[in-house]
């Protein structure tokens, strides 16, 4: 049934309203105190959008984004005090200053998965915590005082009502920025980069560059709220930016919903009010005075995380329906494509290939090749090395020996985004896909290395053009597999079989001259198998050239031309599916008996 159009207009309409009551609430009789909430709220949005792209959407954990706000701020001060410089200079230097601590941080630990971007982030908001408290000219933990007011166009903003209206502007344009963000090409890189970085490799995407970017990105929008903060607050000292803060905007985040750009205003929105409250209530009940309201927020948090790990803003999405994307890519032009090969021209030469782990030989001077148009099954059982020998051609794996050759050219050893880059594309044994974005999104990120739409021109909509065409690619990919009609479902609701389907159009988009497929029929039911089969059998039609990797004798055989059958990491036998089939070793290998 197609949704209803009035489903669009809660969202359409919920965040004008949201921005224009912010940004007009200081022209109403509303008391101060409400006014400077407003700003804190503001402002702890700011940082925390930071987080949110690269926490929530990128799945990198920073304590470190306090630290960053107190390099805006500083800058701010230190400037404006100490060298009589303009504001807008401050800021200017406050966000090249947080780039460049980012870039230096990024560069050493963002290559490195696990905990060391944690805990680097911990050891950066110590350190500069400690510098700003010991250090002379930045007043050591008195900080610096007497900060001047912002002017604009010679108005004085002072730090009530006027100053609200420039900080939820500064908000409000980087929620605008984050939100475009996330529904663009670069968005797409960035929310494939969370579940490691095998799939967003295999589409093109180099995941540190991108991990560098959210994380550059995330640090300039603390510095523009430290900068902001400044000159709210016309004083600054080091305690608003230790360890202890930027744990509390992973609070915020967390609280509000950690990969929704508007979960950060709402979590800054409840911990700012109840935090309030909590201060003047807490003492009064206990009868004696505490930061009692941390105790309360810790518990808070754990409750949070057990029964809304998404945060508080899943609730209010429950009254913001989610509306289909506006299918306004008709006619869009088409996204560049390769030369084919001519049928028959040598594709792929696999020479010898060898991976050890340690001791072990998972491959062993395994050889064969693939013709353009050919469809090539390689199958064995449990632990023939068939996986592995897929991810060293791949580019997953690196190669113990021998090489790996493509249209003639050596590619062992390159990464896997550059040998995507060169057509060959690849669908996983386990199912990787970003379950969150809509089946249509999901394919449209194999189409990644067909634009070139950047982080900047995303967030300023500049890329309208280029999405409609990626689109409309992938549409086009998925009504040639038969799953049109589901583009618009959420990728993570879809069953195992259509998720195959779904990870071969994503394929597909990348416009390859091979595809591989990594055991596809691997759980499926008897129906999903025969769709899957159906669909594969098309692509043999078109004159697709296929790698298809198997456990399954019986799936490969009505579908290959030829099969390469390994067993203990070597190649036991190559022939066609009939020879394969008679082939007495071959039953031996499968049924685990001696030959
Ligand atoms: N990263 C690794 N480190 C150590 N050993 C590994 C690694 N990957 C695979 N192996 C070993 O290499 C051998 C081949 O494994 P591989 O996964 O390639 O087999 P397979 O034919 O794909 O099996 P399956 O059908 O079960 O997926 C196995 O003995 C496996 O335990």
């Amino acid at each position: 049934m197609p949704t209803p159009t009035f489903a669009a207009s809660p969202r359409r309409f919920a965040f004008p309203l949201f921005a224009l009551v912010m940004l007009l609430l200081p022209a109403l009789p509303v008391p101060d105190f409400w006014i400077t909430q407003g700003i804190y709220i503001g402002l702890y949005a700011l940082a925390t959008l930071g987080l949110v792209l690269l926490t929530g959407v990128a799945g990198l954990t920073s304590f470190g984004q306090a630290a960053f706000v107190g390099v805006g701020a500083y800058t701010a001060a230190f400037l404006t005090v100490k060298l009589g410089a303009s504001p807008w200079l401050a800021l200017l230097a406050g966000v090249a200053l947080a780039v460049l601590a980012a870039l230096v941080l990024g560069a050493i630990t963002l290559r490195m998965s696990g905990h060391y971007l944690p805990l680097a982030t911990i050891a950066w908001g110590l350190a500069l915590y400690y510098a700003m408290g010991n250090m002379e000219f930045l007043g050591k933990y008195d900080g610096i005082l007497g900060v001047p007011t912002l002017h604009v166009f010679g108005i004085d903003l002072g730090t009530g009502r006027r100053l609200h209206v420039l900080v939820w502007v500064f908000a409000l344009l980087a929620a605008w920025g984050c939100a475009n963000l996330l529904d663009s090409r670069p968005g797409r890189a960035i929310r494939a980069v969370k579940d490691g970085s095998t799939m967003a490799e295999a589409m093109g995407i180099s995941t540190f560059r991108y991990k560098l970017v959210v994380f550059v990105l995330s640090a300039v929008l603390a510095a523009v709220s430290g900068w902001l903060f400044a000159f709210f607050q016309r004083t600054v000292n080091p305690s608003p930016f230790s360890i202890t803060k930027g744990i509390e905007y992973l609070f915020i985040a967390v609280l509000g919903g950690v990969s929704h750009v508007w979960g950060a205003f709402l979590g800054a929105g409840v911990v700012r009010v109840v935090e309030d409250q909590l201060q003047v209530l807490l003492p009064r009940l206990i009868g004696a005075s505490g930061n009692f309201e941390t105790i309360v927020f810790g518990v808070v948090l754990i409750v949070v995380l057990k029964y809304a790990p998404d945060g508080l803003w899943t609730f209010v999405q429950r009254w913001l329906p989610r509306a289909d994307r506006k299918r306004d890519w008709e006619g869009a032009a088409a996204l560049p494509a390769r030369d084919k090969p001519a049928r028959g021209e040598r594709l792929l030469e696999v020479q010898a290939v060898r991976k050890q782990f340690g001791g072990l030989v998972a491959v062993n001077d395994v050889s064969f090749e693939i013709r353009a148009g050919d469809i090539v099954g390689l199958i064995g059982p449990n632990g023939a090395g068939k996986s592995t020998t897929f991810n060293l051609i791949t580019g997953v794996l690196s190669l113990t020996g021998g090489q790996v050759l493509w249209r003639g050219q050596a590619i062992g050893g390159m990464p896997s985004r550059a040998i995507a880059r060169r057509g060959i594309s690849r669908t996983f044994q386990h199912v990787k896909m970003i379950p969150e974005m809509t089946v249509l999104e999901n394919v449209a990120l194999g189409g990644y290395l067909r634009g070139s739409s950047g982080t900047t021109r995303a967030m300023l909509r500049l890329d309208r053009d280029e999405e409609r065409r990626l689109f409309a690619e992938a549409e086009r990919q998925l009504a040639r597999i038969g799953m049109a009609d589901r583009m618009h479902e959420l990728a993570g609701n879809l069953a195992l079989g259509p998720q195959r389907l779904m990870e071969i159009a994503r394929a597909l988009c990348t416009d390859p001259a091979l595809l591989l497929l990594d055991e596809p029929a691997a759980g499926l039911r008897h129906k999903e198998k025969q769709a899957l089969a159906d669909v594969l059998r098309q692509l043999k039609g078109e004159g697709m050239s296929l790698l298809l990797v198997e456990h399954d004798m019986e799936f490969v055989m009505g579908l290959t031309d030829r099969i390469v059958v390994m067993e203990f990491g070597t190649k036991l036998m190559e022939g066609t599916p009939a020879q394969v089939q008679a082939s007495p070793q071959v039953r031996a290998a499968y049924l685990g008996t001696e030959h």
